[in-house]
């Protein structure tokens, strides 16, 4: 099964060049013909049982034949319209979604549309293949891509897609000067001495020249490729005590801080008139304090504004207490701010806040119970006075997650699929627009007694995409800190720069198949009891799935 029968032509890949990590043994197995490959699968299946690391790669022409708006008509050859992801669906479904089997995608001369690409991202493509004729050929007569594909290849390097050029070089080529030189415009031949020039050379150095013009990955970027679809467990800040090493990630995320002072400043501005500015002092309590970054977002927003401020400095946790402590002896806060070692829910303020300031969001805004501890500390809020942030949105988003859906998967339970995970989501494809789940508002209306809620959404994917696998929903927030200041997660608004959240993730037990114009129908609650908060997330629509983590019996927040 090594290799692929109907290519006679040697492939070139650009794994070594490239450093792209390779999972290497597989086997390229060819696209069974049409959808009916049950006969086919179940060989596949077979190999797959008795295989322990070797990986089977499916390969499928990449190839949909409906038009942008979806509709469906017969290619110039009068052939049967096809959409080849279902035909790697249909197959991998067969398979049960095993782990070691992949795609390898036949990359032709015409594309789908930029929705239908979109979803293979989240499918485990492992190779593009890409055949000498998809290639055209530029004024000076050397192999070059349309920009489509060059946008395509350019997403295939970032995912660490592997390249692989194959068919006959075509007869027009010059010889013996890359083609890099020729977008280079350094005339050295590359031919080894002695060795013979391979016949698709011009092809690969074409593609390593579109790998080498990619920008470089931001710094933060870099920092990050370790959590690349990696699963976390969310942090429990109110159960659990946080760690020295968790706040110092925190206090890196100068950006974060910088739209925490500039709300305070609005809102400092807002409560003291100018004329008023030297007469009236604001008192501020930093609430969920940790080791100090947003006493001082607050105190350099005084001190930006004009304005003269009292800060109370609230925190549980003991450690970061010390922390504050120390930090007050260097920065000579002593007579400015008050340290207060108690859980805000409890507390006995000796006096009421004009501004309560927090930041106890979770990646979807309400997990970290920040609406709990905030009910617990409105009482020391004045009636007028201002909370920052004002209000916070989470956001449901469907996805395609083969990766994620996998290593949920190997845990062979129940629990892990009935789990939320603070992802950094990259072999991802996002299927629609997210959409609005919980809003909070702070302070809390008094006539709202209760934090619990439930929401339904219908979600219908883009017609020209075609039908696409759901493994799960990617969830964010978006915060109002003070009227136009906002911070957040969610794609279309998210703060530049930002680091301190990643989304998370709620999978599904059974990936749903949905298909364009049949809406994807989502049901979800928050629930309160009385030692922990939980959410349970089912779909009703194209199919049922089972209400996930009912009871919170899998997955919970401590109160
Ligand atoms: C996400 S951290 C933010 C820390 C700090 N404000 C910052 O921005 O770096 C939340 C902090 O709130 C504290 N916290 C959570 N719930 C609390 C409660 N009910 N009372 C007091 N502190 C709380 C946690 O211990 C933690 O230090």
């Amino acid at each position: 099964m090594k290799g692929n029968k109907q290519e006679p032509h040697a492939a070139v890949t650009l794994h070594s060049f490239l450093s792209i990590t390779c999972s290497f043994p597989a086997c390229l197995l060819p696209a069974p013909k049409g959808v009916a490959c049950a006969n086919y699968a179940r060989c596949v299946n077979q190999i797959l049982q008795n295989l322990s690391n070797m990986q089977l790669w499916l390969r499928i022409p990449l190839e949909k034949s409906d038009d942008d708006d979806g509709n469906r008509s017969p290619n110039s050859m009068g052939e049967e319209p096809r959409d080849s992801w279902e035909m790697w669906n249909s197959f991998r479904t067969l398979g049960e979604h095993h782990s070691q089997l992949s795609v390898a995608l036949d990359v032709l001369s015409s594309l789908p549309s930029v929705n239908s690409l979109a979803r293979w991202f989240g499918e485990p493509v492992r190779a593009a293949i890409i055949n000498s004729n998809s290639f055209l050929t530029n004024a000076r007569g050397y192999p070059c891509l349309s920009k489509r594909h060059q946008n395509l290849l350019t997403e295939c390097f970032n995912h660490s897609i592997q390249i692989v050029i194959s068919g006959q070089q075509m007869q027009n080529i010059p010889t013996g000067t890359s083609v890099s030189n020729s977008h280079n415009s350094n005339n050295q031949s590359e031919d080894v001495e002695g060795m013979q020039r391979h016949p698709l050379r011009s092809y690969l150095d074409y593609i390593a020249y579109l790998y080498q013009k990619m920008d470089p990955l931001p710094e933060q970027e870099r920092f990050e490729l370790g959590y690349r679809d990696y699963l976390q467990s969310p942090l429990q800040p109110l159960m659990d005590n946080l760690e020295a090493q968790t706040y110092e990630t925190f206090e890196k995320d100068t950006t974060k801080y910088i739209q925490y002072q500039r709300a305070v400043a609005k809102a400092l501005v807002d409560r003291v008139p100018d004329e008023k500015a030297s007469t009236i002092t604001t008192v501020l309590m930093v609430v969920g304090a940790g080791r100090g970054p947003l006493v001082r977002a607050s105190l350099q927003a005084a001190e930006e504004t004009g304005r003269k401020l009292k800060v109370y400095a609230v925190e549980k946790n003991p450690n970061a207490i010390v922390t504050l402590h120390s930090l007050l002896k260097i920065e000579g806060w002593e007579k400015l701010v008050t340290i207060v070692s108690s859980d805000m829910r409890c507390w006995d303020a000796p006096e009421k806040a004009d501004i309560l300031v927090s930041e106890l969001l979770g990646s979807f805004g309400d997990n970290e119970l920040s609406p709990e501890c905030l009910d617990g500390a409105q009482r020391f809020l004045k009636e007028d006075g201002i909370s920052i942030p004002s209000s916070y949105t989470s956001f449901f988003q469907p996805v395609t997650a083969s990766k994620l859906y996998n290593d949920i998967k190997s845990h062979k339970d129940l629990v892990h699929f009935e789990t939320a995970y603070v992802v950094k989501f990259h072999r991802v494809a996002r299927l629609t627009s997210p959409q609005p789940v919980f809003t909070f508002n702070h302070p809390e209306d008094s006539t709202r007694k209760s934090n619990h809620r439930y929401t339904k959404l219908l979600f219908e994917i883009p017609t020209d995409t075609g039908s696409a696998l759901v493994h799960g929903f990617a969830g964010y927030f978006d915060s109002v800190l003070y009227k136009d200041v906002h911070l957040g997660i969610e794609p279309s608004t998210a703060t530049p720069n930002m680091f301190s959240w990643f989304p998370i993730f709620f999978p599904l037990r059974t990936p749903m198949c949905v298909q364009p114009g049949i809406p994807l129908e989502v049901h979800i609650w928050r629930c309160c009891g009385t030692s922990k908060v939980w959410y349970e997330w089912g779909v009703t629509s194209p199919s049922s799935s089972p209400i996930h983590n009912c009871n919170g019996r899998s997955y919970w927040v401590g109160l």
